[in-house]
């Protein structure tokens, strides 16, 4: 049987106080096999970033894993020296986030930023990487790329500059791509591009994606499983098509009743990202609904 790619096993998640640690997340548990793109879903202060951020070793104090595991191709990233963790973040796990401008450097061209990838991680001449720049660039749809290269991310619209850190975050071929609600910011059409972007690069490379976003909408159109966070805990976990078609925990229900129009077609702003009701109709990929109850919780159902 195939191993998973990543292997999030009981972590739980801390703010260290003086007077004591606060719980902040309660025994995650997720597995994202090679290739998947997986969604984790909640409302804003239910964890999703935390958990993110404690994969990639990006956590700062005061917050703290005090418990659990994070296997990733074999090992435990929470055992990982701070330079390994460095490397891997650069090299076989990406990430991206909400606001583009956070992973771009202000003052050096897009192209420059792309092209360092290619020298610092793979070791190529500056000469080579321009060129390899151009090409991610292309590949990511900026128009003009040979133009484009020598641009300022101020030079940019939203969408272009999400377009090149992409470009970015996949130039090593990462074998995870974490994104954190990369298309909140965007305006709706430019997100329908931007994801479907997301979806073609990593299903053509075969990249698996955690994708993060509140939207339970966005992640229905890109993700193949889902887990749903709900204060600090994982309370469900399913297919996207069978979480749609028989959500189990009362906070699921409560987040597709916010959806539009659910049961027909399913919306996002005036941008059909997804037909629900084919993908309901399509009942040979259900499976059995995972549902969690963290340790010492009571049974989410009532949650
Ligand atoms: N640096 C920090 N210091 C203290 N508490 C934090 C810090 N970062 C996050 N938290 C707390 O951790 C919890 C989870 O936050 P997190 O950002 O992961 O939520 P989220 O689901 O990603 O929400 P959002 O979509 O708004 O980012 C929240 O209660 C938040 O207040």
């Amino acid at each position: 049987m195939t191993e998973p790619l990543l292997d999030v096993r009981n972590l739980d998640l801390v703010l260290s106080r003086r007077g004591g640690n606060v719980p902040i997340l309660q025994d995650i548990s997720f597995q994202i096999m090679p290739g998947e793109t997986y969604g984790l879903v909640g409302e804003s202060g239910s964890g999703k970033s935390v958990t993110s951020l404690a994969i990639m070793g990006l956590l700062k104090k005061p917050l703290k894993v005090s418990g659990g595991q994070v296997v990733f191709q074999g090992q435990d990233l929470l055992k990982l020296r701070p330079r390994r963790m460095r490397d891997l973040r650069g090299d076989r796990v990406a990430m991206i986030f909400q606001e583009p401008m956070t992973a771009l450097n202000p003052l050096s061209t897009v192209g420059r930023q792309i092209a360092e990838m290619y020298v610092l991680h793979q070791g190529k001449s500056w000469r080579e990487a321009r060129r390899l720049a151009i090409d991610a660039l292309d590949s990511v749809k900026v128009p003009n790329p040979e133009r484009r290269v020598g641009n300022y991310p101020h030079q940019m619209s939203g969408g272009l500059r999400q377009r090149v850190v992409i470009a970015m975050a996949l130039a090593c071929d990462p074998d995870l791509l974490i994104a954190d609600e990369p298309t909140t910011a965007l305006d709706v059409t430019v997100q329908a591009e931007v994801l479907r972007l997301i979806k073609e690069l990593c299903a053509a490379r075969g990249t698996a994606v955690l994708f993060i976003s509140h939207d339970l909408g966005v992640i229905a159109s890109i993700c193949q499983r889902v887990g749903v966070m709900y204060a600090g805990c994982l309370v469900e976990e399913n297919d996207t098509v069978a979480l749609f078609s028989n959500p189990r925990h009362a906070y699921t229900r409560g987040l597709m009743g916010a959806l539009p129009r659910l049961g027909s077609r399913l919306t996002h702003g005036r941008q059909r990202l997804v037909d629900i009701d084919s993908v309901i109709a399509d009942r040979s990929v259900l499976t059995k609904t995972r549902f969690i109850t963290p340790r010492g919780a009571a049974n989410g159902e009532s949650a």
